[in-house]
């Protein structure tokens, strides 16, 4: 089983970002800017979304993961450490989905 983790991702898009637009996927998107690689994740979620309800799982698989990525880039953009959202994910754990959403 593989041991790469979405940390290991963070820090590829890190170095990427800084790599010529011509040569990485990565810095032409932070090269447009937010609104088009946030576009590009609108994107990737919906054709998940297909995948999901399509009961393709291979497709799903695939689409999963340019989702992911295209999340740490957004992030990166944002300038937003992927351990923020470990951080409030981890809060979360303390109380179930219902429970938050009754008490609101
Ligand atoms: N995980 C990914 C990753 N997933 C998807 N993509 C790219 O995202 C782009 C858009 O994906 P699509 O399938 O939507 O491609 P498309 O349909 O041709 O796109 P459109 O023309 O329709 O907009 C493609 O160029 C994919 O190769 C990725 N590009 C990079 N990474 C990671 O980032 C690293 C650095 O990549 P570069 O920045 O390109 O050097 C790679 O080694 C990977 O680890």
């Amino acid at each position: 089983m593989s041991d790469f983790t979405l940390s290991d991702l963070e820090a590829i898009v890190a170095a990427r970002a800084k790599a010529s637009p011509d040569e990485s996927w990565t810095a032409k998107l932070v090269a447009h800017g937010q609104a088009k690689a946030a576009k590009k994740l609108g994107e990737e979620a919906v054709e998940t979304v297909i995948a999901a309800i399509s009961n393709d799982r291979a497709n799903l698989v695939a689409e999963s993961a340019d989702l992911i990525y295209h999340l740490m880039v957004v992030l990166k953009i944002a300038d937003i450490p992927l351990q923020d959202v470990m951080n409030e994910l981890e809060r979360r754990t303390s109380q179930s989905g219902l429970q938050e959403k009754a008490s609101r």
